[in-house]
């Protein structure tokens, strides 16, 4: 589909476009519109997989979910009883009355049963515009029994795959794409990825669930340019029946939220990998291969749906980090503290403290969460994912002896922001590989905010920056009379300043804030005019 068939301007992003379009809805009906997906899927009756499982995955993931279903099957934690084919014109029925009526984001496709029903989701997409088309080509259920036989394998190759944005199969359904070929090793499904993208689709998720002997579930994104291993660790769970609809459905619904395609992937990999680790030990049916629970959320007590956006590197731009010590020296409380801070321009704070009892820091974190909330300005937690978790912070700065980034990632979920120090471009791509969102590089400059820190100089932060796939913050040392320096390089990837004292160990923190921030401002604009 590659967004076709809508008429805006191609030099707009997927994210602009669904803006425009909102709008156009919003003054159509004077109402909001809402993200939306089209599960075009069968039934499982068991509630794990299929259609029920895209549903509960965009309910999760807050995006509408409408559903065309393709197949009922009598199907439970022991396998698939019983197949019965919904008929090829009410399949088409159903699509004529959904395309035709709402106005439809994304198109995920799992189980179609037959050439037919290829066909008519192919005619539907023909003559409804959606932006995208995300085709699980689903082919054995979990259990090993068969959902749409090798017949369906040449239309699938010649006509569903080129239509595709995305194309996510398992091992066995790659290796049946082609031909039957082996898989067995990460560089098989990185050969497997190029072949399925020479068929058409413009990017191609091959999941390495399935392979043997590996330790981390490895899955391989190919975009036709780039190579990208995503790892995840392997959850031990029997419940693991659906993780492939919800894989897609998820990818779906974070495409229609106006996410580009890698980040959709990886906040799909994130969504199933905690899903997975938070119902491992639920036991449902008396199979070997249970269902587990999408809407864990619900449950975790993680409400970060309250934060107004997800984040954004821009958040970066001026990183305030505290220092009980320091408002102590100047007679302010933390909060106060804060406030002023966000009030002068601080676009993210992070509580840093080293020396406070858990319960003191557990209360100030939820003071400052309350303020930040407020402005909309993320809280992040140094060091301790606990105090994080307890106090539904908007994540946690990790350093290189803190809880690795993946440990982390596990522990708070697929939304939770998660920042790493990192000093060398191996850390940075670590840091990436295990799910960080961004990384605070540094000491840039001399400090005495942080002991025994040695300091890696405005050429090491450029080495980082020039190597990092995440955004970067600076940190050490960075005040108002080098923070131009500092933005100024107009560095790729470095989005903005982390700062202790030159906003905490001053007397008024909100006039120190407002000085920084348009330095900042200032440098940020002269670098982009050269
Ligand atoms: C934005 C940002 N970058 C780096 C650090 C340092 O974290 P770490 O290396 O874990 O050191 P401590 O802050 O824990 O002493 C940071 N806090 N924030
Ligand atoms: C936490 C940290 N990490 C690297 S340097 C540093 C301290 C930064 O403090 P300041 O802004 O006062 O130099
Ligand atoms: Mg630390």
């Amino acid at each position: 589909m590659a967004y076709g068939g809508v008429i805006l301007s191609n030099s707009l992003s997927f994210y602009q476009k669904r803006i425009v379009m909102s709008s156009r809805v919003q003054e159509k009906n004077g109402g909001a519109s809402i993200p939306h997906v089209l599960s075009v899927a069968g039934s499982d009756s068991g509630a794990g997989a299929g259609i029920q499982a895209d549903l509960k995955t965009c309910a999760a993931r807050g995006v509408y979910c409408s559903t065309v279903i393709t197949a009922v099957t009598a199907q439970n934690t022991v396998g698939v009883q019983s197949v019965h084919a919904v008929p090829e014109d009410f399949v088409a029925q159903q699509l004529k009355s959904v395309l035709s009526d709402m106005q439809v984001d994304v198109v995920k496709s799992g189980m179609l049963p037959s050439v037919g029903v290829v066909k008519v989701l192919l005619q539907s997409l023909a003559e409804f515009s959606v932006r995208a088309l995300v085709v699980d080509p689903v082919m054995v259920s979990t259990s090993g029994d068969v959902l749409a036989g090798p017949s369906i394998l040449s239309t699938f190759r010649e006509e569903l795959l080129p239509m595709a944005d995305i194309v996510t199969p398992n091992i066995k359904e790659a290796s049946a794409l082609l031909g039957g070929i082996r898989l067995e090793t990460v560089a098989d499904m990185r050969t497997a990825a190029e072949l399925l993208h020479a068929l058409g689709p413009r990017n191609v998720l091959v999941k390495g669930g399935d392979l043997p002997g590996s330790l981390d579930a490895v899955d391989i994104f190919f975009n036709g340019e780039h190579f990208y291993e995503l790892r995840s660790s392997r959850i031990k769970t029997h419940n693991t029946h659906g993780t492939g609809c919800t894989l897609a459905s998820c990818i779906a619904a974070e495409l229609a939220k106006g996410s580009p395609m890698l980040t959709a992937v990886r906040v799909a990999k994130r969504y199933v990998e905690t899903a997975l680790e938070y119902s491992k030990d639920i036991l449902i049916g008396n199979g070997i291969q249970g269902p587990f629970d999408h809407l864990l959320r619900l449950k975790s007590g993680s409400h970060s749906f309250h934060r107004k956006d997800a984040f954004t590197p821009s958040d970066l731009f001026l990183y305030a980090v505290t220092d009980s010590g320091m408002n102590k020296k100047w007679g302010r409380s933390m909060v106060d503290a804060v406030a002023e801070a966000i009030q002068g321009g601080a676009t993210i704070v992070q509580l840093r403290e080293k020396d406070v009892e858990t319960r003191d820091f557990l209360e100030t974190a939820k003071s400052c969460l309350a303020v930040c909330r407020s402005h909309g300005v993320p809280l992040l937690i140094n060091d301790r994912i606990d105090v994080a978790l307890a106090s539904d912070a908007d994540g946690v700065h990790v350093g290189q002896s803190d809880m690795p980034a993946t440990v982390a990632r596990t522990l708070l979920g697929p939304e939770k922001i998660i920042g790493v120090s990192c000093k060398t471009i191996e850390q940075a791509q670590q840091a990436w590989i295990g799910g960080a969102d961004y990384i605070g590089s540094g000491g840039v400059y001399s400090t005495t905010t942080k002991a025994n820190n040695p300091t890696i100089g405005l050429d090491g932060l450029k080495t980082v920056c020039s190597a990092s796939k995440l955004p970067v913050v600076a940190i050490g040392g960075i005040n108002a009379s080098n923070a131009g320096t500092v933005m100024g390089m107009g560095v790729p990837n470095l989005k903005g300043v982390a700062v202790v004292s030159a906003l905490f160990d001053r007397e008024d923190v909100l006039a120190e804030t407002k000085k920084l921030h348009a330095l900042l401002m200032e440098a940020s604009s002269s670098s982009k005019m050269q």
